[in-house]
């Protein structure tokens, strides 16, 4: 019988296999970021150990970062211990660091692959959950907990069960105007945020391998929302392109050696998969959350519903408890909830693609009155890429602020938060109660939205904001 991506990848991993245990997988690379490597480092130097692969280990600086003055000593005294305590722990170990001001540094899934560090058929694990975004390249990538990260530096290996295997597959074309994040938070209301428990996701189909790779990291970013291990999309020409003279992608022959391997990271035509969800692209458009988890959600032309409508009691009682929670009505169209912040950026949507789409929905306009907008790029490069197409310029002309790379607002361990009350739309992957801010409301939409939201202050996508400029002819 054929073997499913997931299936290949793993048994090119296995170190170790004993019957009634985990396998021993090796692992390709190792991210690290300073939330969770501290007591990684701490077990390492009580047991006398070292850093096994330092040439796979790398670090960089992204939650507790500012996003503002950031040549000058960090204000915020927490930030402050865990960015200098990521400093000592590499300083000390030799791990290869990317901090705050270097040009490479920016939230840990941005800067793999931009760095060309996550290739296809690579297993790469970080101490954070969104990991599941370097999947995009066709490796299995996986989120872990901070004794499995010292486990992984001490080793270079991590026990694992086996997970089983999902197949997403979007049939047809995303129509016009509908992105990837669209996709995804279809797909979690779908499927739910326990969808995916146990399973690695697999996304396939005309749709997926029409997409661009930072719309596939967007993808694959999420999987972890629908409760999955990890997500993956089989490596192609997309995905090469994107690679090639990366510099940390193979060169010369060792390229055209790695192109022949990863050509054959696919699905078997005959592979089994535990599990399939089929979804028609042709029938999705914009899609928002309207809850406190990303698998409530709707498309925005629709209305917040009426928990009443749920069959299942403990879904009736969240979707009662989230509306209390977000100040919404049942019914209520999704258009008419107005925000008082938008964020654009995190390894979900803060890559160029995104940037760029926002900006040239912005181009022209101006965020509404009474609106905040920050754009964060997901890491330095990005920034530099964006100032160099003058997005930068687009974005603080239509009144909006620009600031520099990190995790910034997706969960506001730096001084970039809601206050009580506010709500915001964030192209960023969880709104979970109080994540941006203690009470604050979080929608999460696509960049496109979030730009179009900014512009009439209410939740809207590009085509209400063409519809409303008709209305209103330029100059009145
Ligand atoms: C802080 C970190 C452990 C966390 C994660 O694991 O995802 C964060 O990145 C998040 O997005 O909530
Ligand atoms: S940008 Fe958000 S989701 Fe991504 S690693 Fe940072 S906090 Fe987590």
């Amino acid at each position: 019988m054929g073997r499913t991506l997931a299936e290949k990848v793993w048994d090119d991993h296995v170190v170790r296999r004993a019957e009634g245990e985990p396998d021993l997988l090796f692992i390709d690379l190792h991210l690290l970021h300073e939330v969770t490597s501290p007591q990684a480092f701490d077990g390492l130097r009580k047991n006398g150990r070292t850093v096994r692969r330092l040439d796979l280990t790398i670090a960089t600086e992204d939650h507790n970062t500012p996003t503002l003055d950031i040549d000058k000593p960090i204000a915020d005294p927490v930030s402050r211990v865990q960015l200098e305590t990521l400093r000592k722990n590499c300083a000390e170990f030799g791990v290869r660091l990317h901090p705050l001001g270097d040009v490479e540094q920016g939230v840990v899934h941005v800067v793999g692959p931009q760095l060309g560090l996550t290739q296809p058929g690579m297993t790469v694990v970080c101490g954070d959950s969104h990991t599941s975004t370097h999947g995009a390249f066709g490796g299995l990538a996986f989120g872990i907990g901070t004794s499995q990260v010292e486990h992984v530096l001490a080793t270079q290996t991590l026990p694992m069960a086996r997970p089983k295997t999902m197949a997403i597959t979007v049939n047809g074309e995303l129509p016009e105007g509908v992105t990837a994040k669209d996709l995804i938070l279809a797909i979690i209301a779908k499927i739910g945020t326990g969808g995916g428990q146990g399973y690695v996701l697999e996304y396939r189909g005309e749709a997926i391998e029409k997409l661009s790779m930072e719309a596939r990291m967007t993808i694959c970013n999420m999987s972890i929302e629908a409760g999955a291990r990890a997500g993956m999309i089989a490596p192609d020409e997309t995905t090469f392109a994107y690679l090639e003279g990366r510099p940390h992608a193979p060169q010369g022959e060792d390229w055209d050696a790695a192109v022949a391997y990863w050509k054959t990271l696919k699905s078997d035509e005959d592979a089994e998969f535990d599990a399939e969800v089929v979804i028609e692209a042709a029938e999705l458009s914009p899609f928002v959350t309207w809850g406190t988890n990303p698998g409530q959600g709707a498309p925005l032309s629709a209305s917040v519903p009426d928990p009443a409508s749920y069959e299942d009691a403990s879904e009736r009682l969240a979707a009662e408890k989230a509306l209390e929670y977000m100040g919404l009505e049942a019914g209520q169209p999704l258009r008419s909830i107005n925000v008082d912040t938008v964020f654009v950026g995190s390894c979900t949507n803060g890559r160029i693609e995104d940037l760029r789409a926002a900006a040239e929905i912005l181009k022209g306009r101006k965020v509404a009155d009474g609106v905040r907008m920050l754009v964060v790029p997901g890491s330095a490069r990005v920034g530099l890429q964006a100032v160099s197409e003058g997005l930068d310029v687009v974005f603080k002309e239509a009144g909006a602020e620009w600031r520099h790379a990190g995790c910034s607002m997706c969960l506001g361990m730096n001084p970039d938060q809601l206050a009580p009350g506010e709500r915001s739309a964030s192209t960023s992957n969880r709104n979970f109660e109080g994540r941006q801010g203690k009470g604050g409301r979080t929608h999460l939409v696509s960049p496109q939205v979030a730009a179009a939201t900014a512009v009439l202050g209410h939740l809207a996508s590009p085509a209400d904001l063409a519809a409303a400029d008709a209305r209103t002819p330029a100059g009145v």
